[in-house]
């Protein structure tokens, strides 16, 4: 479970990127955040992962006090979650196999587990054919599937996706999300994802949590953006 309670955060220039943020996500919930430029999402995101503390309130995450980590505990907690970003990051001078091997063997997997497993993530995000693949050999929707199989290869409990479909055509943004729909459904593994794409989030309907100038202003069960009239 995810539980933000009183979360602010300032940045040395001053600037109130959250503020006061109360949020909680079950197990297994897909959700996503949305909202203007600078509004605070990525902050949200950043809090999450460990990369940025909170200046004040709680942060868990799976039970985790991620507000109260020191600096060198960041890289173990961040082993069991999952995090993808708009760009790839794929490590360009290994294959797809490797990439997603690379996330399991830093954690001293057996090797035959490590190769069942990568087949096992290779299937889900439907990339057998791509194994021996470098990442410049493949698509942007590809390199976007390699990516959330690296991430999700140590089964974490959660996703965390910072506009995972920045860069993709739409009809690859529909693939993204189906895949991570499919990743919520089989893994359970619980999903909150950054997003500006308004047709997906119409589309695709999952709750909606939108912020403005670090507030959280609406949390749409439904899903669906909100109507301004
Ligand atoms: N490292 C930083 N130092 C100072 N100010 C920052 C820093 N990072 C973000 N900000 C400011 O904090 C506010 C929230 O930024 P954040 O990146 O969280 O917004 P966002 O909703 O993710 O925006 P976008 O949709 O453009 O990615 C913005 O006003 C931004 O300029």
């Amino acid at each position: 479970m995810i539980l933000l309670k009183n979360v602010s955060k300032s940045y040395r220039n001053g600037v109130h990127a959250l503020r006061d943020i109360n949020l909680e996500v079950e197990d297994g919930e897909f959700v996503y955040i949305i909202g203007p430029t600078g509004c605070g999402k990525s902050t949200l995101i950043k809090i999450l992962d460990g990369e940025e503390l909170p200046d004040d309130g709680e942060v868990f995450v799976n039970g985790i006090n991620v507000g109260k980590l020191r600096h060198a505990k960041v890289p173990l907690y961040r082993r069991n979650i999952g995090v993808i970003f708009q760009d790839f990051r794929l490590l360009p001078k290994m294959t797809v196999f490797e990439n997603i091997a690379f996330a399991l063997e830093v954690l001293a997997m057996e090797k035959t587990a490590i190769r069942r497993r990568v087949r096992e993530v290779l299937e889900l995000v439907d990339l057998q054919d791509k194994a021996k693949a470098f990442p410049e050999q493949l698509s942007g929707g590809q390199q976007q599937r390699a990516t959330i199989g690296r991430a999700i290869a140590n089964h974490p409990k959660v996703l965390i996706a910072d506009e995972p479909t920045g860069n993709l055509d739409p009809e690859k943004s529909i693939e993204i999300i189906q895949l991570l729909d499919k990743i919520n459904q089989v893994e359970k593994t619980t999903i909150v994802m950054v997003t500006h794409d308004e047709k997906l989030v119409n589309a695709y309907k999952k709750r909606t949590i939108a912020l403005e100038e670090g507030f959280i202003v609406a949390d749409i069960k439904k899903g669906g953006y909100i109507q301004h009239d």
